[in-house]
Formats: C-alpha cells, structure tokens, sequence
C-alpha cells in the first residue's frame, strides 16, 4: 500500500534553496538536500537574468532551424567530435525524445581518453554554428556564468560535509565541464517514450535549467518513487553527481533521474555538467573516512571513466559502460561482471586492481 508522504513525514518537493542567505544557513539547507534527496533547487543566485534569455533565445533559433542545417553540425564520436549537435542519447543505449547541442567552456583545452584502457590524449574537436550570430557568445557568457556558481556550489558543499570551504577546488582546475542544450518536440505518444532516460550524472554536480514544461523527475531514494520536479521560475536545479557521491564516501547520493515529454508542447532543458579535470583521480575524501566509515569506492580516474562513458555508448547495445558500481569496495562479484560483460573486461580489471 502507498504510503502518503505526509505520513513518513517527508517533503513532496525539493527544497528551494535562497542562496543570499546567511552562509551558515544555506549550508545547512544544502547537507539536509543533498542528503535527504540528491538535489536542491537555488534562488537568488547571482545569475544575471539578460545572460540567462539572451543564452535561452539563441538556442531557441538554433533549434527551430531546419534538420539538414543542424546536421551539419553533427557530432562524430569515433572522429574525435563527442560534442555540438546530436540527436541520441549519450550514457545508456536507449533513444530520447530529444535532439541535443553539447558545447565545452572557451577555455577547455583537455581531451578525454576515448576508451577505459586508452592512455592516449588527443585533442577533441568542436565547431559553433554559425546561426544565428551570437550562439557562441551567448554560450560563452552562459559557461562562464555556470562555471562561477559551481564553484561556489562546491563551496558551500564542501562546507556542508565539514570541510574547508576550498576543499575540492582544486580537482577543477583544469575542468572538463560541459553545457547541454536539450529540446525535445512534441511526442504524439508520450506514455512510450521519455525526453531523458533513468540515469545519474557522472560529474561532480549539475545546474539544470528547465522550462515551464517542466517534465523532469527525481527518484525518491527512500521508496523508488518518481517525484516531479516542478518548475521554479528563475531557478536551476542542482544534482549530486557520481563524482560527489564518491568524495562524501557516499554521504550524499547521486540523484537518479528522468525526463518526461508531452504530447502538446515542445520543451528546454538546459543543463551544465561540472566535472573534474581529466588527470583527477577519484576517491572518497580522506577526512571523510575512517576505521567506522572506510572507504566505499577504490581510487579510479575520471577521466577514464569519462571517456568510457561518453565513448561506450552505441558500440554494441549488449554491453555496459562503466559506471561507479563498478568501483564499489567489497564486492568482488562485480569485478567479474566487468571482466565477462566489457570487452576490455580483463584490462580494465588489472588497471583497477593496480590502483
Ligand atoms: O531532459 C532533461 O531535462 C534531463 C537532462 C539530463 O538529466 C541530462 O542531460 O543529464
Ligand atoms: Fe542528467
């Protein structure tokens, strides 16, 4: 029987978090959300509005351009193009309801490694479209804006596990960050197909902003439950990551989510993945473990990881990328699930074990 959530004394929403708060009390708001559900929404958060709608109007023209144009622009994954335009999902094997338009910040220069077991670097290539005219500036301004309020995310995040507010810094140094532009057309059969399928996020955190079709849903951790996540004007929503699941040693949980599409309305979703840079290798924070709380995940490479993620996609729809399960302490058995079901399985394994 369903419990009503009233009854479990549990929110229907995520808390709305006013970040010109008081920082003691923001912070505090933001260890109970990332806690109790993964995710927050923030208020008042600095961003300038005209940075927000001159970024929203450009990805609108962009959008509403005929097909064979956007194709132009066409990612290639295999070619060393994992971004700009794409109309597939990106980490699971499954189609969306969505056609995409990925951009890296200005000032990224790394290049992720395209398999597990691939150590070499090379330099990804990514192009701007040329309309409408100030695409590329809109989404600079946008990244740059998305760039400083993670970093003040991680801030306030470090501080709400008992850190020094710098803590995590420096994991970003040279950060492998990325904006998303999502539209996704009417759907004549919604009940059959979903905008974004169930999945984490594999950086550290995610500010998401979606529009007044809402559509985006978040898994209940205590009882599987999808709950909508409504629209807040002015608001961007902040997902717990992979990456932060593994640095609070599991403390907060990467929050499991969806998109839903709709039969009338089209709908954006724009979100800006915060991700380390591509050298870090990924453990939980050492002030955060202890003889009564060890370790929960083995050191890995996120960029590594990364690179598995974006590039395992589609290869081959049986197989499985990596995903953070896999570096789950105590759990041999999943060892041997990589090694049988990857085809690097065996590689990867000593590579993780020689960590
Ligand atoms: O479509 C959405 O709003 C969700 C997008 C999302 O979760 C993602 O791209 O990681
Ligand atoms: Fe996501």
């Amino acid at each position: 029987m369903a419990h009503s959530v009233e009854a479990l004394g549990q929110a229907n929403d995520f808390p709305v978090v006013d970040l010109s708060g008081n920082v003691s009390g923001v912070v505090a708001e933001i260890a109970e959300a990332c806690e109790k559900w993964g995710a927050f929404q923030v208020i008042n958060h600095g961003l300038p509005l005209e940075v927000h709608a001159k970024f929203e109007l450009a990805m609108k023209k962009f959008f509403a351009q005929p097909t064979e144009e956007k194709r132009k622009l066409r990612k290639d994954i295999d070619g060393g193009k994992p971004y700009d335009y794409g109309y597939e999902e990106f980490s699971k094997n499954v189609d969306d309801w969505k056609e995409v338009f990925d951009f890296p910040l200005e000032k990224q220069t790394s290049s992720t490694p395209i398999s597990y077991d691939d150590n070499t670097q090379r330099e990804l290539i990514h192009s701007w479209p040329q309309y409408p005219a100030e695409f590329r500036e809109a989404c600079t301004e946008y990244g740059q804006e998305m760039e400083k309020l993670s970093f003040r995310l991680m801030e306030l995040i470090a501080m709400s596990l008992g850190l020094p507010r710098q803590r995590l810094n420096g994991f970003f140094k040279d950060h492998t960050s990325m904006g998303r532009l999502i539209h996704c057309p009417p759907c004549p059969t919604p009940q059959l197909a979903l905008g974004t399928h169930e999945h984490t996020d594999v950086g550290a955190l995610t500010i998401l902003s979606q529009d007044e079709a809402g559509g985006l849903e978040a898994k209940r951790t205590f009882d599987g439950e999808w709950i909508p996540v409504k629209f807040v004007p002015n608001a961007y929503v902040i997902n717990v990551g992979d990456m932060l699941e593994v640095w609070s040693n599991k403390k907060y949980v990467s929050l499991v989510h969806r998109a839903k599409v709709n039969s009338e309305r089209e709908r954006f979703s724009i979100p800006f993945f915060f991700n380390p840079a591509y050298y870090v290798v990924m453990e939980p924070v050492e002030e955060l473990t202890n003889e009564q709380n060890p370790a929960k995940y083995r050191a890995f490479n996120w960029g590594k990881y990364y690179g598995s993620r974006k590039y395992g996609n589609f290869k081959n729809p049986d197989l499985d990328v990596l995903r953070l399960k896999h570096f789950r302490l105590k759990n041999p058995r999943l060892a041997w699930y990589v090694a049988y079901k990857s085809p690097n399985g065996f590689a990867i394994i000593q590579d993780i074990i020689k960590q």
